[in-house]
């Protein structure tokens, strides 16, 4: 398992070799009225356990649609993905619901926190009907909060409200984190607040991160990074070293 730490300066990578996601020649062919759009053309891909991987692409390249695959959220149109030893491509609606509750946390671009409930009752609202859950004060914690844990989301920055959603999304002990686009509503002061809960959720809990952005600067923080172009993995590359997220360059 990965477990370098980049506080500062440059830190060695680890390698792992245990896979938490294959994907084999997955495709996606979304329907639009006369028009066939081919988000994905034959993915075969391997993602790590322990890993921070970041995906990268021009707009409309395939990255959250492959995402939404690998969350369980959306179907291949062809193709086969496994998470784990569990093939999420041979699952009914059903089986991927528990999968998802069970193994998956999601980090989306807008929160989608409720205003109405405090820090501490957003995350509860997940930590009551999981399993295993941390508290919400230790989700909150992780995720840098803990001073403002009775806070409505109207009195939180927008960074703030994003590590909301990522305690919530931790809370239940995901296996995997998946967010979309994490810091593409934030400036660089609190994106950066955002990577570092993010870093610190994938250090010291081990959760397999992906991260999909456009800032093509948060890749040197990434153990991976999966570059996309036209429904397809053009290079994956891996870092030597990695930054911590107060010195990549928005
Ligand atoms: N629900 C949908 N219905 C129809 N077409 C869709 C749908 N979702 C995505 N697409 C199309 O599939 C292609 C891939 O989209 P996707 O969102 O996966 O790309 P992306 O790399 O994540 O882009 P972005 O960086 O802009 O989010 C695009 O052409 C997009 O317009």
């Amino acid at each position: 398992m990965s477990s370098a730490q980049p506080q500062s300066g440059k830190e060695p990578n680890v390698a792992t070799t245990e896979r938490v996601f294959r994907t084999e020649k997955v495709t996606k062919v979304y329907h639009t009225g006369s028009v066939d759009v081919h988000a994905l053309r034959g993915v075969t891909a391997d993602l790590y356990a322990g890993e921070f991987t970041v995906l990268l692409g021009a707009s409309g390249s395939g990255k959250s649609t492959l995402l939404n695959i690998l969350g369980g959220l959306d179907h291949a149109s062809s193709g086969r993905v496994w998470f784990r030893d569990l093939e999420l491509t041979g699952l009914g609606e059903r089986g991927l619901t528990r999968y998802r509750r069970d193994h998956v946390g999601f980090v989306f671009q807008f929160y989608n926190i409720v205003p109405s409930l405090t820090a501490r009752e957003n995350v509860a609202l997940v930590t009551e009907i999981a399993e295993d859950p941390m508290t919400p004060e230790e989700a909150l914690e992780r995720a840098g909060l803990s001073h403002r844990m009775d806070h409505f989301p109207a009195e939180l920055s927008g960074g703030e409200q994003q590590r909301v959603a990522i305690a919530r999304a931790i809370a239940k002990r995901p296996e995997v984190l998946l967010c979309d686009e994490p810091t593409g509503a934030l400036d660089s002061m609190t994106g950066v607040q955002v990577l570092e809960a993010l870093e610190g959720v994938n250090r010291e809990l081990g959760t397999s991160t992906i991260v999909i952005t456009h800032n093509a600067g948060i890749q040197a923080m990434a153990h991976r990074v999966i570059r996309f172009a036209d429904g397809n993995i053009s290079e994956v590359t891996q870092n030597e070293t990695r930054v911590s997220p107060s010195e990549i360059v928005w």
